[in-house]
């Protein structure tokens, strides 16, 4: 589903009068079906940009459109809520939003809120306990038995149990240990290809923007500086350097491999473009 920020520009109420700009002037079409990374330094407007997806963040000028549904500074209710039946929104830890006092009972309560009778509630959560790899011996435990990256599970399935085109994640494995962060992430990217989900992350992590996104949008100062693909962004190094962004480990070791070959054979070094050529050849990306 087509996602297209307008000339947005948006602020936050700080008091009765005084608001503080945040967004300035957003242009950009996400792809549908696309995996788009969303990086940044810190207070750079990633969340914000997120927020402005299903209109949590409403603009203060300009206009954004999820699909069909268009809206500006004066979003009719209609238009958020056909907007947040279409937008999954995972913020930062979002096993923090478990309530329930089963797995199953939080799982049904987007179905429920949606007048889903019994037995459509009881299928959508078999279908997102396949999807997110939940074992259905889970459903009668209490979401807060279960381990960090269990309940982050639950917490994506929940999401997903509202049937969204679009899935948008705040740092989705920010603070689990590296292997439930694979296994999270690897799921995420299963779900953005099997079930077309056009999917949005904020990460701070460059190797996960080389594992799993297809494009990224390069945030600074409340502005979209860049909107590209992955093999661009790595081959441009002033982009990298003006917003002193990481290269992913794989593509660093290669430089300074070729840097190394290159100063014995004195020689000249690939570029970066090379560089990421050989490390997609090579299977590393
Ligand atoms: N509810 C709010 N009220 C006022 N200011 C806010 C609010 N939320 C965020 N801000 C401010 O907006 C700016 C952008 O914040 P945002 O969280 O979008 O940045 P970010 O790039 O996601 O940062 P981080 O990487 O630290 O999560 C920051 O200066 C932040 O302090």
């Amino acid at each position: 589903m087509h996602i297209t920020f307008n000339r947005v520009s948006a602020n936050y109420q700080l008091g009765p009068i005084k608001r503080a700009n945040i967004l300035t002037d957003l242009s950009a079409e996400v792809k549908p079906g696309s995996f788009t990374a969303v990086i940044g330094p810190t207070g750079a407007g990633k969340s914000s940009l997120l927020k402005l997806i299903n209109g949590l963040l409403l603009p203060s000028v300009g206009e954004v459109s999820v699909g069909e549904v268009v809206f500006t500074s004066k979003a009719s209710k209609q238009a958020l809520k056909q907007v947040r039946k279409r937008v999954g929104m995972a913020f930062q830890f979002p096993e923090h939003q478990l309530f329930a006092e089963t797995v199953y009972e939080d799982l049904a309560f987007g179905p429920r809120n949606f007048h889903m009778t019994d037995s459509e509630i009881d299928a959508t959560v078999k279908h997102v306990c396949q999807l997110t790899g939940i074992d259905q011996s889970l459903l009668e435990r209490s979401p807060f038995s279960l381990s960090g990256g269990q309940q982050r599970r639950v917490a994506i399935a929940g999401i997903l149990a509202t049937k969204p085109d679009i899935l948008v994640l705040d740092e989705p494995a920010a603070g689990l240990d590296p292997a439930a962060k694979k296994q999270i992430l690897e799921m995420l990217s299963n779900l953005h290809r099997t079930e077309k989900l056009t999917t949005l992350m904020v990460t701070h992590d460059m190797d996960d923007v080389v594992h799993y996104a297809d494009d990224v949008i390069v945030m600074a100062e409340g502005q979209i500086k860049a909107h590209l693909d992955v093999r661009s962004l790595f081959a441009d190094q002033d982009l990298l350097d003006r917003y002193q962004l990481d290269v992913p480990t794989a593509l660093s070791l290669q430089q300074q491999l070729e840097q190394a070959k290159g100063e014995r054979l004195n020689n000249r070094s690939l570029t970066l473009t090379e560089l990421a050529d050989n490390l997609i050849e090579e299977g590393w990306v």
